[in-house]
């Protein structure tokens, strides 16, 4: 099912030969600045299956994902795949996610690949030869990964995304209650734990940048309307639920931030949340599209609304 890249596809340089691929962050922005700052989850839930009137098997997970995919892969600008929904259903659910991901790549949306792998190194190179090697089967622009392990345990997966262009999403703030009491506990320097995750997505994007000022510094001018600026390829998770991030964000870094919709965040919240960052942050909804479904326009119109609203607000 793969398909030429759709008009309005944020299409990127082609690298010639020998040259480096573009960045995860150029192509991101380039992205958001085009199509919307939107992020479309997958999650094929049983109960959105059923909703759907699909069966709880492998042909309801193929019908879902190639209807979702199909409806907004050649308008969003990032599609999320979350992997536990496709492992269910063992080898035949990867290959669904692997035909969706490579899809929805020939369509023109980023993918990131939802699949908060963390281990210790050797393994996390396992894992990045997974999602972030060109060739793989389930090669994604970025991946979401968790640093609990230890935030250098991801090494392996930063390299590999910096070499293939790809983007990493490391887990800070996340949007549920329960990941307070690890996340806001004090690590040994006096920072939170999230703090110092927060600060070492910072200092990966600085290192990127050949120099040590952070990219987009200065860029992200929510408040005065000014464009934008250039995001890193390092970015970080932070929930839209949250009520404040009393964190110093990194700056320039890309902000994934789930939570809108079936949890109860809205685009509304976004700029009391993120101050300034705004403009870096990519909201992401799930279950709040997919209910929308099976009906193609459904699904589009509830994308539309959620990109005008949270352009609107960004804008300010
Ligand atoms: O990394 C994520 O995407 C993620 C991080 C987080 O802090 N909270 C969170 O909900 N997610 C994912 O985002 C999606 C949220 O789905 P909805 O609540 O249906 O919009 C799920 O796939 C979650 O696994």
């Amino acid at each position: 099912m793969s398909r030429a890249p759709a008009p309005g596809t944020p299409e990127a340089p082609r690298p010639g030969p020998g040259t480096s691929p573009e960045p995860f962050g150029a192509r991101l922005r380039r992205a958001l600045d085009t199509r919307g700052p939107l992020c479309v989850g997958i999650d094929p839930h049983p109960a959105l299956l059923g909703a759907w009137g699909l069966g709880d098997d492998l042909a309801g997970l193929e019908r879902f994902t190639r209807a979702t995919v199909d409806a907004l892969a050649d308008r969003v600008a990032v599609l999320k795949p979350q992997a536990a929904f496709f492992e269910r259903f063992g080898s035949r659910g990867l290959a669904v996610l692997e035909h969706a991901i490579a899809d929805a790549r020939s369509a023109g949306a980023l993918v990131v690949t939802d699949a908060k792998r963390g281990d210790i190194g050797s393994t996390m190179a396992a894992y990045a030869d997974t999602f972030l090697r060109k060739g793989s089967p389930l090669f994604s622009d970025a991946v979401t990964v968790s640093p609990y392990l230890g935030f250098g345990s991801l090494r392996p997966a930063l390299d590999r995304a910096r070499e293939n262009g790809c983007g990493v999403f490391v887990l800070a703030l996340t949007s549920n209650p329960e990941g307070a009491e690890v996340q806001r506990a004090t690590a040994a320097d006096g920072r939170s734990v999230a703090q110092a995750v927060l600060d070492r997505v910072a200092a990966e994007n600085a290192a990127a940048a050949g120099d040590t000022a952070v990219p987009g510094a200065t860029g992200a001018t929510g408040a005065t309307g000014h464009p934008a600026g250039p995001l890193g390829s390092v970015g970080a998770v932070v929930g839209a639920t949250l009520r404040e991030t009393g964190v110093r964000l990194p700056a320039g870094a890309p902000l994934l931030a789930p939570g809108i919709g079936a949890q109860g965040a809205a685009p509304a919240d976004l700029p009391a949340l993120f101050g300034d960052a705004v403009r870096n942050v990519v909201p992401s909804v799930s279950r709040g599209v997919l209910r929308h479904g099976p009906d193609p326009a459904g699904l589009r119109a509830a994308a539309e609304r959620l990109t005008d609203e949270v352009r609107a607000v960004a804008a300010a």
